[in-house]
């Protein structure tokens, strides 16, 4: 089956600035995809680069085995993408934004029922006749939402979508999104809430300036970090011997990483043995957010 995302040693230069360094990725029809890396990494300018909003200074993508700039229409066609910024045409409500946005990819009446379904699914059903101008925040997030799906395209790329979004909505249209994927669509994330893509996400890549610095699946990228987390507040200093076990420190709160639950009974005869009185405990299990500083920072 061809790949719904293949990308192959695209680079990209702004002036001085190498933002993407030799970037390799396929992604499979079907997959849940997390793309994730700090603010810089190059993550939105690969995105433009799949939606031919930009040009790789080298390099090809492929979108359904179209490619970006040769096939520019065909994988357009294939590819939804929910943008970051609140960009939308202020003079459509937001049925009249849906239907003109299937109709601009050649979709005609017989898409209505899945402009109606998106309105319904989104949460926008008392909003579909009003101005987009006049939608709160929130809700042109998730018109621009239904804005990427309303050609049903194969391939959906959110970029920071729940980014001001509130909890409700968030579980909606996680479940609208999750629907989509059930029913064969891929989808691409990026997010800084990285508790969405472990939930979410069977792959990742990580980004830091301009290259992929881990390609794993989410399970295989939870166990590189071993072990579990002991988050201790101490009534004094925490002896010396602990100290190669310390991840994070925050005045008399320390994140201590251990391999095994065993390693919980020799710290704490540690702190007996050095007479510092241990306040408040807790363990917690290593997540996305361990790997994630593990290997990005
Ligand atoms: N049009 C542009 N002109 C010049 N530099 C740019 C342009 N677009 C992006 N950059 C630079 O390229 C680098 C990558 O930016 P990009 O927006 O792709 O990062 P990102 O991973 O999406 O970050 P964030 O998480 O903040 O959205 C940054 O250093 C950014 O300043």
């Amino acid at each position: 089956m061809i790949p719904a995302i293949n990308i192959q040693q695209v680079h990209k230069r702004f002036g001085d600035l190498h933002a993407l360094k030799g970037i390799d990725l396929s992604i499979k029809q079907g997959e849940f995809f997390a793309l994730l890396g700090p603010n810089g990494a190059g993550k939105s300018t690969l995105i433009n680069l799949l939606a031919g909003l930009l040009r790789p200074t080298s390099g090809q993508l492929q979108v359904m085995g179209f490619d970006v700039n040769t096939q520019y229409a065909q994988a357009r066609q294939a590819l939804g993408v929910v943008p970051q910024e609140l960009v939308f045409d202020p003079f459509f409500n937001v049925r009249e934004m849906l239907r003109f946005q299937a109709g601009y990819f050649g979709k005609g009446r017989s898409n209505d029922a899945w402009v109606d379904e998106i309105i319904e699914s989104l949460g926008l059903a008392d909003k579909a006749h009003v101005n987009m101008r006049r939608l709160s925040g929130g809700m042109k997030r998730r018109a621009l939402i239904g804005q990427a799906l309303a050609h049903k395209p194969p391939v959906i790329v959110l970029d920071e979508p729940t980014a001001g979004v509130d909890v409700e909505l968030r579980q909606s249209m996680w479940e609208f999104i999750r629907r989509l994927n059930r029913e064969g669509h891929t989808i691409i994330l990026t997010t800084h809430y990285l508790e969405e893509a472990e939930t979410l996400c069977s792959r990742i890549a990580m980004m830091k300036q301009g290259e992929i610095v881990a390609l794993d699946s989410t399970r295989n990228l939870l166990n590189r970090v071993p072990g579990k987390r002991l988050c201790l507040k101490l009534a004094a200093a925490l002896p010396a011997i602990l100290l190669p076990l310390v991840r994070d420190q925050q005045g008399d709160t320390y994140v201590l990483a251990l391999t095994e639950v065993a390693q919980l009974e020799s710290i704490l005869a540690e702190l007996r043995l050095a007479g510092v009185a241990v306040e408040d405990m807790q363990l917690i299990e290593a997540d996305l957010e361990d790997v994630f500083v593990e290997i990005v920072s």
